[in-house]
């Protein structure tokens, strides 16, 4: 297959970019009164507008026929099948599977995985049902009320904003914590004030050789024995989600408190295998699976959609026009929603981590702009912050827009405090589509010299994406619409959206510095910089 940029369907995007120029979306508003309602869709319970976006029939068109140049139908399938699409990493791409009915077959190397995902999710539930009721004691017969989880990246994330997204629908009674950093802070504020009696220690680590868990973990095992002056309490009080049971055997957790996953589920592609764990505590095993329900609702989606109707499809070739054709090196996602407020952190590792990649399949730099810096944080907050730039900076950043039609039922009191707060997500995607021209300024009686400052350009793109309510089945719908997106986009962009050799290097180099810091090894070839700093460093720590 031709480079993508020396695809003919590349180069008709190129040419249709030039030639629409600088058509406004006030322009193709007026042109078309039934925009608004011609570029939506209703995929299970999310409604996506699309209609702010700088593009006409012609543009869809044309980016759908670079999906189908790009074979991007032909890799999904692959993906679905099993096939071993992260070809550096020679593995299957397989985070389907997870949230598969138990009646399907999805085969890897001739082994049908399903029953599999639904023997750990049963073990899971069983597990869950007995924190949650007590049954499961402590070492000193106390019943657990906390849990910590110690992971990072993909062990932690995901998790981490979904116990978040979700608050309303766990059990109030159980405290939970999320401790990721090797930063002793992050451990030492999450135990603080736990009693060890009562915590569980889950620790998630798909290798079970990060550093980061590995140190934090051995940290909390030290602070549980000291606690409670006995060794064997590990058993009681530590559990493990991995990949590697040797490793998990050999930090001293039984494997038979191990909940298992493989190596055909990605870290930022884990939080609905038994990197959920701590989910499934927090919300019962039913709510975990209304989540996975929403999951595979959107995969089925993502699977049969016809090309003008598939979302993931859809949002993927919109990022690929803004990102390729108007040189937004950002992309915004912005949740109306408090309970959001991990989310675009949590779309950081699962976009940038997959699709932050500069060599195409054949082993060649890529010769186009591939994923962009993803960032947000949740309305109506990043109003008061930095909106300004958006709408009046020079940088052109599409944005993705996220609300609730109804508050969760806990809100109810403050159910009126949502209209505001919606009515601020809808007011943005209005002011940065249509802006306020010059004209309108000035017939506000606005001095001349202070029109241009007052004026907004508008034409930033938006897409909307309004649920009923944020629940589990909603949340599954919609981190499975950003996988299939980034799935999308990479397939497009010719890299490999499943391996993370970038994160690589940096691991390694604190490995050879760390000893430098603490006895004052010499690092053969330190440059001058590193050097000046770790000496620096070892002054001011008075070594
Ligand atoms: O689950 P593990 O093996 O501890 O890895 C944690 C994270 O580290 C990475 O490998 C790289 O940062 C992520 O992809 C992964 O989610």
């Amino acid at each position: 297959m031709s480079r993508l940029n020396h695809l003919p369907e590349w180069a008709a995007l190129a040419k249709h970019r030039a030639e629409l120029g600088e058509v406004h979306l006030r322009d193709l508003f007026a042109a078309d009164a039934d925009r608004g309602r011609r570029y939506s869709l209703q995929v299970g319970d999310l409604y996506l507008d699309y209609a702010k976006h700088l593009v006409t029939d012609e543009t869809l068109a044309l980016l759908r026929e670079l999906a189908a140049a790009r074979r991007v139908a032909e890799l999904r399938d692959a993906m679905f099948h099993g096939d071993k699409i992260n070809f550096t990493e020679h593995r299957a791409v397989l985070h389907v599977a997870l949230r598969a009915p138990r009646d399907a077959v999805i085969e890897v190397d001739g082994e049908n995985v399903v029953p599999k995902v639904h023997a750990v999710l049963d073990r899971m539930a069983a597990f869950a049902d007995r924190i949650r009721t007590g049954e499961w004691k402590g070492h000193t017969g106390e019943r657990i009320t906390t849990i910590v989880n110690i992971g990072i990246g993909g062990s932690d994330l995901g998790p981490a904003m979904a116990y978040e997204a979700l608050r309303a629908f766990t059990d109030r009674g159980l405290t939970f914590h999320f401790v990721s950093n090797v930063d002793g802070a992050d451990l030492h504020e999450a135990v603080r004030a736990a009693d060890p009696a009562k915590t569980l220690f889950i620790i998630s680590s798909k290798t079970f050789t990060t550093i980061e868990t590995i140190t934090n973990a051995t940290a909390a095992r030290r602070w549980l024995v000291a606690q409670l002056g006995d060794e064997s309490a590990v058993a009681k009080h530590f559990v493990a989600v991995s990949t590697n049971a040797g490793e998990v055997a050999k930090f001293g957790i039984d494997t038979a408190n191990m909940f298992e996953f493989w190596d055909w589920v990605g870290g930022r592609y884990s939080y609905d295998s038994a990197i959920g764990l701590s989910l499934m505590i927090a919300l019962g095993p039913d709510g975990f699976r209304q989540m996975l329900d929403g999951f595979h609702r959107m995969d089925e989606h993502f699977r049969t959609a016809p090309p003008e109707q598939n979302a993931p499809l859809l949002l993927g070739l919109l990022g690929i026009w803004y990102r390729d054709f108007h040189d937004a090196q950002t992309h915004a996602v912005l949740p109306y929603s408090h309970y959001l407020s991990r989310f675009t952190a949590y779309l950081q590792q699962l976009d940038m981590e997959s699709n932050g990649k500069s060599v195409a399949r054949d082993g060649k730099p890529v010769e186009w702009e591939t994923g962009p810096i993803v960032w947000g944080t949740p309305g109506t907050n990043g109003q008061h912050a930095y909106y300004q730039l958006i709408h009046q900076g020079t940088a052109l950043i599409p944005a993705d827009l996220i609300g609730f039609a109804r508050p969760v039922a806990e809100l109810a009191d403050l159910a009126g405090q949502h209209d505001l707060l919606m009515a601020n997500m809808f007011a943005q995607g209005q002011a940065l589509a249509f802006g306020k021209p010059a004209e309108q300024v000035a017939a506000e009686g606005v001095a001349e010299k202070e029109v241009p400052h007052r004026t907004f350009r508008g034409d930033r793109p938006t897409t909307t994406i309004l649920a009923g309510e944020l629940n589990p089945s909603v949340l599954g719908q919609l981190i499975a619409l950003y996988e299939h997106k980034v799935f999308v986009q990479g397939a497009i962009w010719d890299i490999d959206s499943f391996d993370q050799w970038g994160v690589e290097l940096g691991k390694v180099l604190a490995k050879r510095i760390e000893p430098a810091l603490t006895e004052g090894a010499q690092i053969p070839g330190l440059d001058s910089s590193t050097s000046t700093l770790v000496a620096k460093y070892r002054a001011d720590r008075g070594r």
